[in-house]
């Protein structure tokens, strides 16, 4: 788990119980991406990533010393009373322990799903797993393993390469996606549909949000 540098011994204590929290932003929306498509859900977005994707959309995420310690009783609390669905996303969320989250969570009846790299180990009771696995930093085998849904993101033409390593990494039931690197769906769209049409055993999935104007 990251230290952060700034924290007390007693913040630090309860980061490792997992009752504090980084959190960047949580927020009611849409799910945007993926098997989930269209689906009302609550997002919380936790601080802290070094895997470096030189397009991520959230670089803002990626100091966990920039978002502020959060009391995960209250989080759980207030995502809980908006959404039946909390995705839990990041930054690298799994770079913390999510037993305590996931477990408050379920105790008041939430579905959990989590967006990751799967370059840490998995924490917690989590009902579905969207792996986007990332060249820099590989996903365990144990995150293959569990994903439920990977979504691999095309930015150039060897990302269809790397997108084929990392399905054979998976489970035969996991649900295979390819989602356009966003600053490149001109170019990359009509050959994602194409390599969709050849190779059936993928789907596309569109980030509808950013269509949509939508957090
Ligand atoms: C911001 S990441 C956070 C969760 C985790 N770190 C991960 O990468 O899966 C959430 C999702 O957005 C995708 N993503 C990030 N930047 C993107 C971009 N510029 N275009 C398309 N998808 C992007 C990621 O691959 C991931 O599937
Ligand atoms: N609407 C919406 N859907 C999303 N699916 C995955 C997201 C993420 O950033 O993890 C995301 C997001 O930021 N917004
Ligand atoms: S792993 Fe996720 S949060 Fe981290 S840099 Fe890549 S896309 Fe961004
Ligand atoms: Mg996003």
């Amino acid at each position: 788990m990251i230290n952060i540098a700034s924290t007390t011994a007693e913040e630090q204590r309860l980061i490792e119980q997992g009752k504090l929290l980084p959190v960047m932003e949580h927020f009611y929306t849409i799910q945007g991406e993926g098997m989930y498509t269209g689906l009302a859900s609550y997002f919380i977005r936790l601080g802290g990533c070094d895997v470096g994707c030189h397009w991520c959309d959230v670089k803002d995420s990626w100091d966990a010393e920039k978002h502020p310690l959060t009391n995960v009783d209250e989080l759980v609390d207030l995502a809980t009373s908006q959404a039946k669905t909390i995705i839990i996303t990041g930054g690298e969320p799994l770079m913390w322990d999510l037993t305590y989250l996931t477990k408050k969570l379920h105790e008041k009846g939430a579905r959990i799903h989590i967006e990751t790299s799967g370059a840490y180990p998995l924490s917690g009771e989590i009902d579905w797993v969207c792996l986007s696995p990332k060249k820099m930093m590989l996903p365990l085998d144990d995150v293959c393993t569990a994903a439920h849904e990977l979504k691999c993101i095309i930015f150039n033409n060897h990302d269809f390469e790397f997108a084929e390593e990392q399905a054979a990494r998976v489970g035969k039931d996991c649900t295979l996606f390819l989602q356009t690197e966003w600053s490149k769906r001109d170019k990359n769209l009509p050959l994602i549909i194409d390599y969709v049409k050849e190779n059936p055993k993928w789907r596309y999935s569109l980030q509808t949000h950013k269509y949509l104007d939508i957090p």
